[in-house]
């Protein structure tokens, strides 16, 4: 087909093929069988006509319409819909050329510091072992001026999206979740690694009540020092800020501090923060809720939630210890610890995953071939066999549905057809009801997440509506990072360097309250010393 015979598509389809998304051969069979029978229509109709018969997502058609064609093919990765954004950077989630498999993609920003080399080390180390409970750091790489990331996705809802709209969680059923994540640890543990992030929003719950633990591998690198991070120290700070509800003591005081038994008092935080609703320290600016973490002994849990055993409260506090040596030898010996709570699992909605269980249904991309078989890691706990999964959760996440997609069209689309369009702009066009639901990579906004409407969150047994104050505060906009480095011969996709100066201004305010924060606490213990 030639240039001409595209009428006012034309811009359109040229972006489209510049995106890499779609074979052309194929899109101009499309294109031109479309055009043959509206000789007519506008991009917005032809945009949306690839949506209905799934050659495109709506989140590749609203890119490519409003003129950011480029960045959506990742390395290997076909990014399929924006899932949320992190302190760290956007994720998609995605799907492989190399496997046909869904991933989590995280993308950062542009320009950021970057060693490639240690986060393949860290792919490697996660080749080594797998567990139902761990979701594997499994690629990084540059496209495009892009770094990214990939993990398989996790089917579900976080814990503390779980914990926002339900309330606090039975104590047998929040004792199954840290028992499940603390296996996940133990064996992460024996392999070298630590997570360093545990928190609620890194603890996915899948449709068959698996905890999986997100974002394993991201902790390790922040903390990995060669004469450079992996990330630059905005980022860095970032990250660090948002996970300050569960950070350690230590990790507070020395940030490069992460440790197995840091991952235990984070751990500790996340059951407190499921039997009882609130976080540890909820009060207060972030350099309280540091010092907290350092001084302050939280609320009993049992004044927040009654029913819970007092031995079951005390391993948390044992957990939340300030010092290292006070907590488990081990995430094996909190498993025994836990194991006595766990109590009669097998009348919970949607049954008990089986433990022992090499299968990971709840990962959309199932175990990855080739793995070495889970080891033994001293687990006792035998939980009955699940009878069955609700899969009700799972409905927003799961693979895209077969689409009648034209002959080698490379890309799958998950999107049903949303209706017609009638916003014939390139610059503003959205496609119906997804206006809000695709944010930038530069957006501080945080985007809405793939999990299932909360509607339709899986009725999970809970004690109702939490008392006292909201189970957790809401997050505040992700701050982003400031490009840090130039890569020459990159080619800068503009959906990834928009709103970027307008960022500049905040990222500065950003770096002094970090400063600032870190000279308080320093002062505050300085202070305290000299007291003594
Ligand atoms: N492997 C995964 N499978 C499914 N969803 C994921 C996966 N990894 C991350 N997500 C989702 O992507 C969104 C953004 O995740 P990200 O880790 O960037 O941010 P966060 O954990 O919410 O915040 P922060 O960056 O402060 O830790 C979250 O909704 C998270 O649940």
């Amino acid at each position: 087909m030639v240039t001409s015979d595209l009428g006012a598509c034309e811009w359109f389809v040229w972006d489209l093929r510049r995106s890499g998304l779609i074979d052309r051969g194929p899109l101009d069979q499309i294109v031109s069988e479309f055009l043959r029978r509206n000789p007519r229509a506008e991009a917005p109709a032809l945009a949306e006509f690839l949506v209905d018969q799934g050659t495109l997502t709506a989140f590749q058609a609203e890119r490519i319409l409003n003129g950011k064609s480029q960045g959506l093919v990742l390395g290997p990765y076909v990014l399929l819909d924006a899932i949320g954004a992190g302190s760290m950077g956007q994720v998609y989630k995605a799907t492989s050329k190399n496997d046909n498999n869904l991933y989590a993609v995280k993308v950062l920003p542009r320009r950021s510091m970057w060693n490639v080399r240690l986060a393949r080390r860290q792919v490697r180390s996660f080749s080594t072992f797998s567990h139902p409970a761990v979701v594997p750091f499994v690629d990084v790489g540059t496209a495009g001026g892009l770094h990214y990331l990939a993990w398989p996705l996790a089917e579900g809802h976080t814990l503390e999206s779980i914990v926002q709209q339900q309330g606090k969680l039975e104590p047998n059923l929040a004792a199954m979740y840290a028992v499940q994540v603390a296996q996940g640890l133990t064996l992460a543990h024996q392999n070298n690694l630590f997570h360093g992030l545990v928190k609620p929003s890194n603890i996915m719950i899948g449709p068959d009540n698996q905890a999986r633990i997100l974002d394993f591998g991201i902790g390790s690198l922040l903390v990995e020092n060669e004469g450079e991070s992996l990330v630059d120290t905005m980022s860095t700070a970032n990250t660090l800020t948002s996970g300050l509800d569960c950070a350690s003591p230590e990790s507070i005081m020395e940030p490069t501090n992460r440790t197995p038994a840091g991952d235990q008092y984070s751990l500790g935080c996340v059951l407190y923060y499921a039997l009882t609703g609130r976080v540890p320290f909820p009060e207060g600016s972030a350099v309280e809720k540091m010092m907290a973490h350092q001084t302050k002994t939280p609320m009993p849990i049992v004044e927040l939630a009654p029913d819970v055993p007092a031995g079951l409260a005390d391993v948390v506090m044992r957990l939340m210890a300030k010092t290292a040596e006070e907590r488990f030898t081990g995430c094996d010996e909190l498993v025994e610890a836990l194991e006595p709570f766990l109590g009669d699992l097998s009348r919970m909605p949607g049954g008990v995953p089986n433990t022992h269980s090499g299968a990971r249904p709840g990962l959309s991309s199932g175990a990855r071939p080739g793995l070495a078989p889970r080891s033994n890691h001293g687990t006792k706990v035998t939980l009955p066999t699940r009878s069955g999964t609700t899969g009700a959760a799972a409905a927003d996440r799961g693979r895209p549905s077969p689409a009648p997609a034209a002959p080698n069209v490379r890309t799958p689309n998950p999107q049903p057809a949303r209706g017609p369009s009638a916003v014939p702009s390139r610059a503003s066009f959205q496609l119906p009801g997804l206006a809000d639901e695709v944010a930038d990579t530069g957006s501080t906004a945080r985007a809405p997440t793939t999990e299932t409407p909360r509607a339709a969150l899986p009725k999970l047994p809970t004690r109702g509506a939490t008392t006292g104050k909201p189970a957790a505060q809401p997050k505040s906009p992700a701050p982003q990072l400031e490009p840090v480095e130039e890569h020459e011969g990159e080619e800068a996709p503009a959906w990834a360097t928009e709103a970027g100066e307008e960022k500049k201004a905040n990222t500065g305010v950003i770096i002094i309250a970090v400063v600032a924060i870190v000279l308080m606490v320093a002062a505050y213990f300085g202070a305290t010393m000299l007291m003594k």
